[in-house]
């Protein structure tokens, strides 16, 4: 399931990585940068073994939403390393940042945040920090890393570099940061788009397997990630009007900030063109299987759920969890992802930002 596993076969200028980790004084974050497949779990996996075998205690930053070693998909996750082991997937996580959805172009912010508290936690407790970072390296994600080494301050940064194409992230830093740059293994194989999905099928599939339903009573929560309850309630007025102009069944709707958003089913053909500064609507179809956050009271996320039907009248969710009920009372905060996913592993979509 996981494309990285431990090998030695590696380029030799992992050893000059290794020393300039080892001759460090501790802690020490170092964050690996590279194109998609350039190796970056690899190397990961590799340095965490070899640093765990000076008797060092390592920890690992897993940012890598879309392909993540260390379980769930679609969050950031921190693991300590304090015995060899062979793939990220063995290691027992120890706090977990929500991202909720398995592509940073829309989540800057999600990332850098998770990114950043996570090596926080993890300098108190590790004497290496490896920070393994997603493949998006072009166009926006020159700006994401440039924002993570900014929030994050890493010590050392090892590049695994083809042809020069992260030198637009590396150059606000030159002189100012420890830049290793490494070869990229001759053994590092590409995964396609299909491939990509069938390994987070997998992934999803193995997180959710015993999954139980329940109901959670959404007025004992703070809920976030959504403006679905900010603002104040449609007047029945208004709830009428919008219903007769566009032949919807309004189930929920909100004036915030001066714009209404609805949540609707259609019931006959109306306009569909809509202003979006006036006006945004969502199909109560499209928020079945959202994928849910259950966050602590620290911010941290305890654990998935899949949304399966939100009763607006009553405030009840029907949810699927694998979270077992110790860890649901340890739930404060239920946070909206912006994607959707059922709990065979089959991903049903992404959606915008602001479709929430
Ligand atoms: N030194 C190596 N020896 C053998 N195989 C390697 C080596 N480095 C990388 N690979 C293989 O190349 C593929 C891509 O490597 P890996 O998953 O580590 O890349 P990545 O940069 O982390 O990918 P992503 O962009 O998904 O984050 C994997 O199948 C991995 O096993």
């Amino acid at each position: 399931m996981n494309k990285a596993s431990l090998t030695q076969d590696v380029p030799p200028d992992r050893v000059e990585a290794m020393e300039k980790i080892i001759e460090r004084p501790k802690p020490v974050k170092v964050m690996i940068l590279g194109g998609v497949d350039t190796g970056k779990t690899t190397l990961t996996v590799y340095l965490a073994n070899a640093l765990v075998e000076q008797g060092l205690k390592v920890a690992i930053i897993d940012s890598d939403v879309g392909q993540k070693g260390i379980l769930p998909p679609a969050t950031i996750s921190l693991a300590l390393a304090e015995a060899p082991f062979s793939s990220l997937g063995e290691l027992s996580p120890l706090k977990h940042y929500f991202v909720g959805t398995v592509t940073p172009n829309q989540h800057f912010a999600e990332m850098v945040v998770g990114v950043t508290r996570l090596a926080r936690l993890a300098q108190e407790v590790a004497d290496v920090v490896l920070i393994d970072t997603t493949g998006l390296v072009h166009g926006p994600g020159v700006e994401l890393k440039r924002m993570k080494i900014e929030a994050v301050g890493p010590d050392i940064v090892l590049a695994l570099d083809r042809e020069g194409e992260l030198a637009p992230i590396l150059k606000p830093f030159e002189g100012k940061l420890d830049v290793v740059k490494l070869q990229v293994s001759d053994k590092a194989r590409s995964y396609s788009r299909g491939e990509r999905r069938d390994m987070r099928r997998e992934k999803w599939r193995a997180y959710f397997r015993g999954v139980r339903p329940i109901t959670l009573d959404l007025s004992k929560f703070v809920i976030t990630g959504t403006s679905l309850f900010q603002g104040r309630p449609l007047s029945e007025e208004e709830k009428g009007l919008l219903e007769g102009i566009f032949k919807w069944l309004i189930l929920h709707g909100r004036k915030v900030g001066g714009r209404y958003f609805i949540v609707k089913a259609d019931v006959g053909e109306g306009p569909r063109s809509v202003d979006r500064n006036v006006l945004r609507y969502i199909d109560f179809d499209r928020l079945s299987n959202i994928l849910l956050g259950l966050i602590d009271e620290d911010g941290f996320c305890l654990g998935l759920g899949i949304l399966k039907l939100l009763n607006f009248g009553d405030m009840k969710a029907e949810i699927l969890t694998p979270l077992d009920d110790g860890e649901l009372a340890r739930v404060k905060e239920i946070r909206f992802g912006r994607m959707r996913v059922r709990e065979d592993g089959e991903e049903l979509g992404l959606l915008d930002r602001d479709a929430l």
